[in-house]
């Protein structure tokens, strides 16, 4: 499948029907909706992202279309193991929980039909495997429903904007350093417009739930959220800056220093990888590497990107924050499948830029640059002459086209311990 732009022009629209009485209208738009929602599950069963993408342009509301069975386009998928349109409808946030009318769930499905590499794409968007198949597939565990009281939850009551400030600005919203029970802390108040339904909200604390449990020294620390509107997150505020501002301020840094930070970052993402719930960061870039006043570096901004990924699209073109295309992995820009490997892509471009002191193909705008690395295979120039020939090489295997090339973190980290290592002989 040729890999299409994803925030391309509209495919087509359908004509107004201005003069038609509102009962003709209404009619005709109901034939209209039901042969679109037919014509989706049925592209979703050809595996076309292009013919969904198309239909979902005319008609954002398909993304939830179900048959009259409750089967929605992703179980068709999942059940035929159709991972270009199940990927696709994923990324433009497809219900990945939907229960069809025996309560299956798109996961119960491909685990009933023996699909791995389906089971892991569903999961990785938060998957469960529900229902018991009464269809006459063999029963399908059944996940354990969340504990009704959380430990997480924060009372809005409780936090404190009086002397705090904007510290940044994301296409989920804006981030505030504010006070919680007298502790400076970091607030991201998720824009209300992303957080108008009741799914979102679900997935929402669903997701909370799982990062909140997660601790490690290059991770930024998750506190708790705020699960009313407007929702917000709470993490541990970390008053040295990002990366991004770092580099701006000092430009390349020496080679020592940016073999510590890259493993730091590294170690942030082995644990982030690895643990029970493998958590893809998808949006790894300098903006979300926060420094600590020793010089250390933490891991920002995981996890809730693939809730508000889709309706925030509109917000990061409108406001033209596209800053993380710079980064992205050319399958997460063709809407291919993908896994962890992201992430390896987007440390490549990291490292590059701390070794460079400018951003890859910054000659390039974000987009364009994206597009050219995807379609082109274009990769950016190694100019500086501090190199040794080992990062060269971890470089270039880090943003490899194809992702099995791609060293997994623990291999990174290994590799940048070897060469500190060959440094300080
Ligand atoms: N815990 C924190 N402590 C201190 N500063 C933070 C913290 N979290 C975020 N920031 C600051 O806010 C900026 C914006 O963060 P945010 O994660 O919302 O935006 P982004 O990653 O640039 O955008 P997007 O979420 O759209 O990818 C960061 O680059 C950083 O400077």
């Amino acid at each position: 499948m040729e890999c299409s732009n994803p925030d391309g022009p509209l495919c087509g629209t359908e004509p107004a029907c201005e003069t038609n009485p509102p009962n003709i209208i209404s009619c005709k738009e109901e034939k209209a909706r039901i042969s679109r929602t037919s014509l989706f599950l049925w592209h979703a069963r050809q595996d076309d992202p292009s013919a969904l993408r198309c239909l979902l342009q005319q008609d954002p509301s398909l993304i939830s279309a179900h048959g009259y069975d409750g089967r929605t386009p992703l179980h068709i998928c999942a059940f035929y193991s159709c991972l270009a349109a199940a990927s696709f409808l994923l990324d433009h946030g497809a219900p990945v929980n939907a229960q069809d009318r025996w309560g299956n769930s798109p996961l119960a499905d491909a685990q009933s039909k023996g699909h791995k590499e389906m089971e892991t794409l569903l999961k990785e968007f938060g998957g469960q495997s529900l229902g018991n198949h009464g269809l006459g597939f063999r029963n399908a565990a059944v996940a354990p429903p969340l504990p009704q009281t959380c430990d997480w939850e924060v009372d809005p009551l409780e936090l404190d904007f009086s002397k705090g400030r904007v510290i940044g600005k994301g296409s989920f919203g804006e981030i505030w350093k504010a006070t919680w029970r007298g502790t400076p802390v970091a607030v991201k108040k998720i824009l209300p417009s992303l957080s108008d339904d009741s799914s979102t909200i679900k997935d929402f604390k669903h997701e909370v739930q799982l990062l909140v449990k997660l601790r490690h020294p290059n991770v930024v620390q998750f506190l708790g959220a705020v699960s009313s509107k407007p929702l917000m997150l709470m993490t541990e505020f970390l008053g040295a800056g990002d990366l991004h501002s770092y580099l701006k301020d000092n430009g390349s840094l020496p080679l020592a220093i940016a073999i510590k930070f890259a493993k730091d970052i590294a170690r942030g993402m082995i644990y982030l990888h690895n643990g029970t719930n493998c958590i893809i960061h998808r949006d790894l870039k300098p903006r979300n590497l926060l420094l600590l006043e020793n010089d250390h570096v933490k891991v920002a901004d995981f996890g809730l990107s693939k809730i508000f990924r889709i309706k925030s699209r509109q917000a990061y073109i409108l406001t033209g924050e596209t800053g993380s295309y710079r980064y992205m992995a050319p399958e997460v820009f063709c809407h291919k499948s993908y896994d962890t490997k992201v992430d390896v892509f987007s440390f490549a471009m990291i490292l590059y830029e701390m070794l460079e002191g400018e951003p890859p193909l910054s000659e390039l705008a974000p987009y364009e640059a994206a597009k050219s690395m995807a379609k082109r295979g274009l990769r950016p120039k190694l100019r500086a002459k501090t190199y040794p020939p080992q990062m060269k090489e971890l470089i270039i295997k880090c943003w490899s086209s194809n992702k099995e090339d791609r060293p997994s973190f623990k291999e990174i980290l290994m590799t940048l311990e070897s060469m500190q290592r060959g440094g300080d002989r």
